[in-house]
């Protein structure tokens, strides 16, 4: 292809991301790859290329761009290079048009900014949401120890005790290490999220909300495979996915339960007042891996984020009733907002005399009101607000 085709091809990929984003359509990855199957005569360098172009141009625009030629267009006010490839040629983009209006910059649609910015999220903290983020894997202490596994590439060593970096893109899913599950790709924000609950063998643990179980396998190493650990959810497909994964991270202690949307309790009703920890990893509107998901900022709107502060609330308040006397809930979002952060625990220590917040010490991140919160630009990390709540003996 040539390099004015490519960015032709990125421009209708952008037309379908953008309608889906408005649409609760696909992910962009999908639509990326469902275009790659497609059509078939582009080779990798030009998937490589489209898909580089693609996410260029998502992460230059802040509102939603009116079409995939006017988000092109805001790339090339970045990148004038690409503005020479509208050159009317055949398969490329038409010449731009005197006066013909490229799609708006800024970290993310406006009402979002202000809510980022009222929670002091802005400036550089604000465009390093868009930064390129690298690839962690944890190394599962179940079948391997970071010390002595033998990997195909060396990786940084990170702060958390299990975590290794490497560069963006790097093919770990074909490592042997990944295959025999040895290895997990985490980041290493949720590695440190996962320390926070401080699971010991022989506990009961209840994953809340544990989607596929990224982190409930983390919690299974850190229980060495004794106790009990609940990985519940309310998404059954989801949920599926935990199952494979265990067996092949060697975590056979996980029992999974699916919840019932409304009525969480009753299936969790024997773990009532017996949990040493409930990890509540929230719904949340992910404002903090807009790296990985940069269109994510486009499919958000202000009923949405009220959802999900509803939501987040619920669960804290079902959660409350899992934990033991003396026991702990650790709330974790991958949210930046303090409607979903710190807004949500002064809620539920207002609301739950007796409980108490205690500090998390952890070596990386900033106490943000009852909490913890790590930023990718201070931490390097995705976003996550971070909170321990100890229920009253
Ligand atoms: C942030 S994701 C969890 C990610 C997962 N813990 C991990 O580390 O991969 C939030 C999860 O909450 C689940 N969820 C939504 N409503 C729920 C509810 N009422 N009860 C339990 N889980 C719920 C969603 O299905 C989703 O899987």
């Amino acid at each position: 292809m040539t390099p004015a085709a490519r960015v032709q091809s990125a421009i209708g990929i952008l037309d379908s991301i953008i309608d889906a984003a408005q649409n609760r359509g696909a992910p962009a990855d999908r639509i990326i790859a469902e275009w790659a199957r497609g059509n078939r005569y582009a080779g990798s360098k030009d998937r490589r290329a489209i898909r580089e172009l693609v996410y260029g141009a998502i992460r230059a625009c802040g509102p939603v761009p009116l079409s995939g030629r006017t988000a092109m267009l805001r790339l090339a006010e970045l990148q004038p290079e690409i503005a020479e490839l509208f050159d009317g040629s055949n398969y490329g983009p038409p010449a731009i048009g005197e006066g013909e209006a490229a799609a708006t910059g800024g970290a993310a649609p406006p009402w979002v900014v202000r809510h980022l910015a009222k929670s002091d999220i802005a400036g550089p903290e604000a465009e390093a949401l868009l930064g390129r983020a690298p690839l962690d894997i944890r190394i599962n202490t179940l079948k391997a120890a970071r010390d002595t596994i033998e990997l195909p590439e060396g990786g940084e060593p990170l702060l958390a005790p299990n975590a290794l970096r490497y560069e963006s893109g790097t093919q770990v899913e074909q490592w042997d290490a990944y295959r025999d599950g040895k290895v997990e790709v985490q980041d290493h924000g949720s590695q440190w999220a996962c320390t926070a609950v401080r699971a010991q063998p022989g506990q009961t643990v209840i994953d809340l909300c544990a989607g596929a179980g990224g982190k409930t396998l983390s919690l299974a190493a850190s229980m060495e495979n004794t106790g009990t650990l609940i990985a519940s959810d309310t998404d059954r497909g989801r949920l599926s996915r935990l199952a494979p994964r265990a067996e092949k991270a060697g975590a056979g202690m996980i029992q999974s339960v699916l919840l019932n949307p409304g009525k969480e309790l009753e299936a969790l009703s024997e773990f009532q007042g017996k949990a040493d920890t409930v990890l509540v990893d929230a719904p949340c509107s992910g404002t903090g891996t807009w790296r990985r998901n940069p269109e994510a900022r486009w499919r958000l709107g202000k009923a949405e984020l009220l959802r999900f502060a509803e939501i987040q609330s619920r669960l804290l308040s079902i959660a409350a009733q899992l934990v033991k006397p003396g026991g702990r809930i650790v709330y974790v979002t991958c949210s930046l907002l303090d409607e979903e952060g710190k807004d949500r625990i002064a809620a539920f220590l207002a609301a739950n005399p007796g409980w108490s917040a205690d500090k998390l010490e952890l070596p990386i991140g900033r106490a943000h009101g009852e909490g913890t919160r790590l930023t990718p630009y201070h931490d390097g990390t995705d976003g996550f607000f971070i909170a321990s709540l100890t229920s009253p003996c």
